[in-house]
């Protein structure tokens, strides 16, 4: 079996148009403007590389756009005093804190400053709460982009056994409460899982979270399963010259291709779903902000 190829480049293209709609519509129906802040704190390159995509494709959505770019060395009080400003702002209706912050910020103390109604990252604990039972708000965005791409795969996912490979807050976690949201049958591994291929095995659906490069293999997978790759790794690259690098995903994608019906590659699969993810919770927020119901096609 050669798997499908799920491409989240496309998905999030169309995703993307969809939200320059409601913000069109947000506009002419209700004078409202989304605006979304986003800060960076210090100057790791990937990070200003994320952080300028989310800024471009903000104002191209027609959002206002809000960029905060700070000195690696800026303390915590002053990060703190920009987020209470920008909580206080009603130009804002969401605010995004690129992860992660140098070692002398708690990020906890950050995430807890963020007014949970502007919280577009869906990290604080009022909204992690709120996803769990089912209630109106943002959506964490990877875990997000995930399920809009499962679901356009698969339709139902009701029954299927859901294995995710990886507990951080930012992506297993919140995988979990929308899979079983979703009535999938969910199994959540980890580092000190034991018997991890003989789990992977058993899955319908993988969603592999674990930030080591090509760590699930191709013989992990059931025939037939759809994989979904949240992975971005960059390794070595000596083929493409000396230093080159390139990136890959949390599975060994060629291998996983042959036993998959379907598969995301890396990149150009979950990564361009973030951001759009992202613009679809400022939708989100904007909506709830101004006592109005968030549309249904951007949300969990
Ligand atoms: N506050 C947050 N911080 C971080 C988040 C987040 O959701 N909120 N997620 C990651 C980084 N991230 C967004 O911020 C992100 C990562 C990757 C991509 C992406 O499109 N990747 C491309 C490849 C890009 C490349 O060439 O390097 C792909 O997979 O195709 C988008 C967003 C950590 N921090």
């Amino acid at each position: 079996m050669t798997a499908k190829i799920i491409d989240g480049k496309a998905f999030a293209e169309n995703l993307r148009s969809r939200i320059a709609g409601h913000v069109e519509r947000l506009k002419a129906e209700h004078g409202i403007t989304p605006g979304l802040a986003v800060v960076i704190v210090g100057e790791d390159p990937a990070s200003q590389v994320y952080v300028s995509s989310k800024a471009k494709q903000t104002a191209e959505v027609g959002m206002n756009s809000y960029k905060h770019e700070l000195p690696a060395d800026i303390s915590e009080a002053d990060l703190l005093a920009l987020i209470h400003r920008l909580n206080a702002d009603p130009a804002v209706h969401g605010i995004l804190v690129q992860m992660p912050v140098p070692r002398h910020i708690d990020p906890n103390k950050v995430i807890e400053a963020i007014d949970p109604a502007k919280d577009v990252d869906c990290f604080t604990p009022a909204n992690v709460g709120k996803v769990q039972i089912g209630l109106p708000g943002p959506v964490s965005c990877t875990p997000l982009g995930c399920l809009m791409l499962l679901r356009d795969e698969l339709g139902s996912l009701e029954g299927r056994h859901a294995v995710i490979i990886g507990r951080s807050n930012l992506v297993g976690k919140p995988m979990m409460q929308l899979l079983l949201r979703d009535n999938c049958t969910v199994t959540v591994a980890h580092s000190r899982t034991r018997n991890l291929a003989d789990i992977v095995r058993q899955a319908d659906i993988v969603v592999a979270a674990v930030g080591r490069p090509q760590m699930v293999k191709g013989d992990w997978i059931k025939p037939g399963a759809t994989v979904i790759d949240v992975g971005i790794n960059r390794v070595p690259a000596p083929e493409k010259g000396e230093g080159k690098t390139r990136l890959v995903g949390d599975v060994d994608y060629a291998a996983a291709a042959e036993q998959a019906a379907a598969i995301t590659p890396v990149p150009g699969g979950v990564g361009p779903m973030t951001i759009a993810c992202l613009l679809a919770n400022t939708i989100t927020t904007a909506s709830l902000i101004n006592g109005l119901t968030p549309p249904d096609d951007l949300t969990a």
